[in-house]
C-alpha cells in the first residue's frame, strides 16, 4: 500500500471561523492505483490534494494521520515536508501550466528548480530528455519560452518535471480541463504510461470530467461536503454506485463519450452544506431522497464489498 489517510481534518482559518474543508477523510491507495477524485465544486478535492503535498498558509492540519509506505508524512510541518516534496510526493496544481514563469526558458526554470533542492541538473539531463521524448516532445523545448509552447506541450512539460524524481504519489489537479479533447486524451494516456513505467507509484487525479475517470482511473473517490461519500473500483462506481449522491452526480453528468455541448446537465437540486458550520449527521441529508431520522447521525465510511467503501446508512 502506498498511501494511507486516516480521519484527516484540515481547516481554513477565516475571520468568520474555521472552514472545515476536510472533516474526517479516510482512504488508502494501493501500489499502482490511479484514483479519480470527483465531486461538486467546493467539496474539498483541491484541499485534499494540497494537504498531501503542501498546505498553504491558511490551511491548518487539525487532526488525522497520513502515511506513505508505512511512514508518517508530517503534513502539518512544512519544513519537515520539504524533504518529501517532489521526491516522494508531488503535485501538479490547478493552472500549473499558466503559472510557468514567462520570462524564463523552460530549461532554465527546470535547472533552477532542481538546484533549489540540491539536485544536480547534469546527472538528470539524459533522463529528462528521455521522458520529454516519451511524451512526444523534443528536448529542444528546454530552449524555448512558455509562450512558444501550446497548452498541451506545457502540460506535458509540467508532468515530466513533477515526476522526474519518481515520487511515490502524484496529485494531478484538473490537468486536462484547459485542453482540447484530443490533447486531453494524450495527457491522460501519458499519466497512465508514467504509472506503467514506474515514474509514479500511485496517483490521485482530481477532475470534474468523469469521462477522464472512465478512461484512466482504477478507482473513484467521490467527495461531498468535506468528506468522502464513496470510494470504489471505477467499474463498480459506474455499474452500481451505492451512495445516493454518487447516483445523482452520475445522472447529472453526460455519459462517457458524450460531449457536454450535446446534452443538458440536469444538475442536482439544492446546494452543498456550509463548511463554516456544517450540519450534524450525514452531510447529504438535506438533498437526499432517502434521508430519514437515522441520517441525523453521521454514517461510518464502511466497506460494503471488497474495495468498496460508502458513507450511507441506506446503501444496500
Ligand atoms: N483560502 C481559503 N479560505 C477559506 N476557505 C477556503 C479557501 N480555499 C477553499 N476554501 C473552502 O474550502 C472548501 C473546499 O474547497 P476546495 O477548493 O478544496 O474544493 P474543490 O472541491 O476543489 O472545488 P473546485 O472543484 O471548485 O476546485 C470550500 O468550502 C471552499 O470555499
Amino acid at each position: 500500500m502506498t498511501l494511507q489517510v486516516r480521519d484527516l481534518r484540515v481547516h481554513y482559518r477565516t475571520t468568520r471561523g474555521d472552514v472545515r474543508a476536510l472533516d474526517g477523510v479516510t482512504f488508502a491507495l494501493a501500489d499502482g492505483e490511479i484514483a479519480g477524485l470527483a465531486g461538486e465544486s467546493g467539496s474539498g478535492k483541491t484541499t485534499l490534494g494540497k494537504s498531501l503535498v503542501r498546505l498553504d498558509g491558511r490551511m491548518r492540519h487539525v487532526g488525522g494521520r497520513v502515511e506513505l509506505d508505512g511512514r508518517e508524512l508530517p503534513i502539518g510541518d512544512s519544513p519537515r515536508m520539504e524533504r518529501f516534496r517532489f521526491r516522494e510526493v508531488s503535485v501538479i496544481p490547478q493552472y500549473a501550466m499558466s503559472a510557468l514563469n514567462p520570462t524564463r526558458r523552460i530549461g532554465t526554470m527546470i535547472r533552477e528548480l532542481l538546484r533549489a533542492r540540491g539536485i544536480g541538473h547534469r546527472e538528470l539531463r539524459p533522463e529528462l530528455d528521455r521522458r520529454l521524448r516519451l511524451v512526444g516532445l523534443s528536448p529542444d523545448v528546454l530552449d524555448r519560452y512558455p509562450i512558444e509552447l501550446s497548452g498541451g506541450m506545457k502540460q506535458r512539460v509540467v508532468m515530466v518535471l513533477s515526476t522526474l524524481l519518481d515520487p511515490a504519489l502524484l496529485v494531478a489537479d484538473e490537468v486536462t480541463s484547459a485542453l482540447d479533447v484530443s490533447t486531453q486524451r494524450a495527457v491522460a494516456e501519458a499519466l497512465v504510461e508514467f504509472r506503467d513505467r514506474g515514474f509514479v507509484r500511485s496517483m490521485i487525479v482530481v477532475t470534474h470530467d468523469l469521462s477522464l475517470v472512465y478512461q484512466i482511473a482504477d478507482s473513484v473517490m467521490v467527495m461531498y461536503g468535506g468528506r468522502l461519500a464513496e470510494k470504489a473500483p471505477a467499474a463498480a462506481i459506474v455499474a452500481a454506485p451505492r451512495h445516493p449522491y454518487t447516483r445523482k452526480l452520475l445522472a447529472a453528468l453526460p455519459e462517457p463519450g458524450v460531449r457536454y455541448e450535446g446534452k443538458r446537465l440536469s444538475g442536482i437540486p439544492g446546494s452543498p452544506p456550509e463548511l463554516l458550520d456544517p450540519p450534524a449527521g450525514c452531510r447529504f441529508r438535506a438533498r437526499c431522497p432517502l434521508a430519514d431520522e437515522q441520517c441525523s447521525r453521521q454514517p461510518p465510511f464502511a466497506e460494503v464489498a471488497p474495495g468498496h467503501h460508502v458513507a450511507c446508512w441506506k446503501a444496500e
